[in-house]
């Protein structure tokens, strides 16, 4: 079963994707602290069995909530004046974020994997340097109507991504599990995105695909409503607000990403075979510019 999986999502033999210098043969799958992981799980652990080289990125931006809950840590948000929203990550913060992604994500989906005959290895983006961010110098924020200028952010911007230690695993044959955060020239942990992460991952990786896997079935024209999912999504779709909040960070990432990755998708976590799925066109793709018919 699991090497007709391999076969339907690139029409190539198995055996012909082993090893991750397979032309185009990557793939990273990105999943969400929202999502119930167990399909993903599934899906990811048939895809290693089938020898393609599949890499899981993931976040926990929920789980870092209940986690600052738990700990008594106010959760404070930074609205960008573009309709984004992020994390306000000040030293206490990026402990939760850490221990959250790091100490109850990771082992969570690493275990799963396991779980299932597969083995994972787990990398944050400061092992091996995988992630280089800069800090964030200054962050805008709409507060009450005013633009206000936060300085001492413990965020960064990924400017280096050297994905040595995830080939390594990959050659192994086992499946890397990334996480945020990244980190500073000096070692220093920063809070990054996790879709960013993976997008910027996937390019450095020359990825054939990535997937990125949410609690939504894909970008929709009204957020509230399922049925209204759009089927392809360029830069043109940023000009409104319609992709609000943090679906925005997504679709930007995606885009940027789906000049040098081929196929660039977003759909629902929680649907059978997720990742065969939104491969098959049911989610949204993300697409920046004109590059021909897709080899769907
Ligand atoms: N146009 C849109 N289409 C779909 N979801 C949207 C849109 N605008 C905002 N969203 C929100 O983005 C959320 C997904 O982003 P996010 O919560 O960051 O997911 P994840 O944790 O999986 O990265 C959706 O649950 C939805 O609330
Ligand atoms: C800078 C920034 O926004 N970092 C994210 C990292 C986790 C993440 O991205 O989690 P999801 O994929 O579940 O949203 C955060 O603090 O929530």
């Amino acid at each position: 079963m699991a090497q007709d999986l391999a076969q339907d999502l690139t029409g190539r033999a198995p055996n012909a994707l082993v090893g991750n210098s397979a032309p185009g043969g990557v793939i990273v799958v990105k999943i969400g602290g929202g999502s119930d992981p167990q399909r993903v799980l599934d899906e990811v652990a048939e895809l290693a069995a089938a020898g393609r080289p599949t890499v899981l990125v993931h976040g926990g931006g929920a789980v870092a909530d209940r986690l600052s809950e738990q700990l008594g840590v106010e959760r404070q948000v930074i609205r960008s004046p573009d309709g984004t929203h992020s994390r306000r990550t000040d030293e206490a913060m990026l402990d939760v974020i850490t221990l959250a992604l790091l100490g109850r994500v990771k082992p969570q989906l690493v275990g799963g994997l396991r779980l299932r005959g597969a083995r994972a290895v787990g990398l944050s983006g400061a092992d091996g340097a995988l992630l280089t961010a800069t800090r964030k110098p200054a962050l805008r924020s709409v507060q009450d109507g005013r633009t206000v200028l936060i300085r001492d952010d413990r965020s960064g911007r990924i400017e280096h991504v050297d994905p040595t230690p995830v080939r390594a695993v990959l050659d192994r044959g086992d499946v890397p599990v990334v996480s945020p955060p990244a980190s500073d020239t000096a070692g220093n942990l920063l809070n990054v995105d996790a879709d960013e992460a993976a997008a910027r991952l996937a390019e450095a990786l020359g990825a054939s695909a990535l997937v990125l896997l949410t609690d939504v079935c894909g970008v929709l024209a009204d957020p509230d409503d399922p049925s209204t999912r759009i089927a392809e999504v360029g830069p043109q779709h940023l000009t409104g607000d319609v992709v609000r909040g943090r679906m925005r960070h997504k679709v930007r990432a995606g885009l940027r990403a789906s000049r040098t990755v081929q196929q660039v998708a977003i759909g629902s976590a929680h649907q059978h075979r997720p990742i065969q799925q939104a491969l098959s066109g049911t989610g949204t793709w993300l697409r920046e510019g004109e590059r021909g018919e897709r080899n769907e």
